[in-house]
């Protein structure tokens, strides 16, 4: 489980709090208006920003110290985070070995058969200026899948891609996380999105990110807070 015990993040005048548990392997949203803190939530999960008061604990064990790289998390965000000057199998090599050095032959081959899992056989010697954006999405899947970590979050990742590509990338983020058993937590602003990805859905509104309710309960019957974000008011 991962538990938000009390959290409270704050930002200059802006204040979130939490107060949840999420269970392990389960595919989750977040949603709410612009500004609301879904960010600062992934951020405080991930360990790059620090709480004001609060714990975080995964299955049981405090984590709320403990830096970004050596926490149960791997992350996916729009702007891939690769390396320009660095091959696809050199970026993917970096997530197997965070302190640097010389990858191995048997972690060679890992790296291959992630490329060749989300379709990208052969991409190892490429630079990412040399990728497509659907390219691009897929390599750090690929990444993710090395990383392999009990928790996935994913901040808008595929904001940038046309319809057909982001549905293609969220079913295969779907089987990533279900390959890892893994908890995945996705920011989205479309709710069909999030249908799709998530039965649960946290709402992030009013400074509060809410525990998680069913996604077609809450997108049915939005609170008003949702209802004014969907266009609905
Ligand atoms: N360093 C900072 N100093 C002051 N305020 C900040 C800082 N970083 C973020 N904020 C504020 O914190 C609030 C939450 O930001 P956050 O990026 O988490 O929202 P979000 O829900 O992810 O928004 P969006 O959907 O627009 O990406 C915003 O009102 C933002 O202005």
């Amino acid at each position: 489980m991962l538990e938000l015990d009390g959290l409270v993040m704050r930002a200059g005048d802006f204040t979130l709090r939490a107060e949840m548990t999420l269970e392990p392997r389960s595919r989750v949203a977040v949603v709410g208006p612009s500004g609301a803190g879904k960010s600062t939530l992934l951020d405080a999960i991930a360990g790059f920003r620090r709480p004001e008061a609060g714990r975080i604990l995964w299955q049981g064990r405090d984590i709320t110290a403990d830096a970004p790289g050596t926490r149960p998390v791997a992350s996916l965000f729009q702007d891939q985070n690769l390396f320009p000057h660095l091959s696809l199998a050199r970026n993917l090599g970096l997530a197997l070995r965070l302190g640097g050095g010389r990858v191995s032959a048997h972690e060679n081959q890992q790296i291959e058969e992630a490329l060749a899992e989300v379709g990208l056989a052969g991409f190892g010697a490429r630079k990412p200026a040399e990728l497509s954006g659907g390219q691009a999405s897929r390599a750090a899947l690929a990444r993710v899948l090395l990383q392999n970590r009990p928790v996935i979050l994913l901040d808008e990742p595929f904001a940038a891609l046309g319809p057909a590509l982001k549905a293609e990338m969220l079913s295969r983020v779907a089987e990533l996380a279900d390959k890892l058993g893994a908890l995945a937590l996705m920011v989205s602003h479309d709710p069909a999105d999030a249908r799709r990805f998530a039965s649960q859905t946290v709402l992030v509104a009013d400074g509060v990110a809410e525990p998680p309710r069913e996604t077609e309960a809450l997108f049915s019957d939005p609170p008003d807070s949702l209802r004014a974000y969907l266009g609905q008011a």
